[in-house]
């Protein structure tokens, strides 16, 4: 059974119909590309599956239940957690307290002494064992994506949306960010990502979806969609493909 799944999809913002009829499922467990070029709608379909934006049409189910129509926290509770493509902190506090507020807000929340030692797990996971204390901005900027995952991570999430985690980072540091969501494909989780980095979209995902005006113009194996002449000229152009 689909753990995500998108039946005709719509968001219209006044007269502009940034998403249209966008269908699509995920199966658990799978890591899946959302691309296309700018403005084609990918963080819009971001924002409607975690619930930062309602519908203007269609439904987005999560394990067989409705989710659409549900607040974000409602969402976040059912298992989607997210970055965004502008790293979101909390600035004045430290890393561990930033995850901290994830724990606390979670469908089961933890604190005290359960949720340090949850947060020196997080933080391990992520690149920045030890680093609770420090100041969440004295972090270098790969090191902020790495405490927002830590925070993603916190909510135990079944889904993983994550909206251009790597871009940005300079070649050593992409590596280490796509050898990190590779340990996080290898555990199990099921990740839904937006990406123009294409080196990652190839190593990363088993599959992809491309947008193009908010619409769905390819879906299949990675190869088979960056080789597919309609995404080529859409989105990739010959020297990318
Ligand atoms: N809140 C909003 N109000 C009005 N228009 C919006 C809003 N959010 C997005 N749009 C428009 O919807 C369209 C799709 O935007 P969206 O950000 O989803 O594209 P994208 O594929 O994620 O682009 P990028 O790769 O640049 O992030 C764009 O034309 C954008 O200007």
């Amino acid at each position: 059974m689909s753990l995500l799944s998108l039946k005709s999809v719509t968001k219209r913002f006044g007269g502009l119909t940034a998403v249209n009829g966008l269908s699509f499922d995920l199966v658990a467990g799978e890591t899946v590309g959302l691309l296309g070029p700018n403005g084609s709608g990918k963080t819009t379909a971001l924002n409607m599956i975690s619930g930062y934006l309602p519908v203007s049409d269609g439904s987005v189910a999560l394990g067989g239940d409705t989710i659409s129509g549900l607040s974000p926290d409602r969402i976040a509770h059912k298992g989607v957690a997210r970055t965004f493509q502008l790293v979101r902190a909390l600035p004045s506090l430290s890393v561990g307290e930033n995850v901290l507020a994830a724990l606390a807000f979670r469908r089961n929340p933890l604190w005290g002494r359960d949720a340090e030692v949850r947060i020196e797990t997080l933080l391990a996971q992520v690149g920045l064992a030890g680093r609770a204390r420090q100041p969440a901005d004295s972090l270098t900027y790969i090191d902020l994506k790495r405490m927002e995952l830590a925070r993603a991570l916190a909510t135990e999430p079944s889904l993983l949306l994550l909206d251009e985690w790597l871009a940005g980072l300079n070649p050593t540091e992409l590596r280490a960010g796509i050898d990190l969501i590779t340990s996080l494909r290898e555990s199990g989780m099921t990740i839904l990502l937006v990406e123009h980095v294409m080196d990652a979209v190839r190593a990363l995902c088993s599959r992809c979806i491309v947008m193009n005006t908010g619409t769905k113009i390819a879906d299949g194996p990675t190869a088979d969609v960056l080789s597919d002449p309609e995404v080529v000229r859409a989105y990739l152009g010959v020297e990318d493909a």
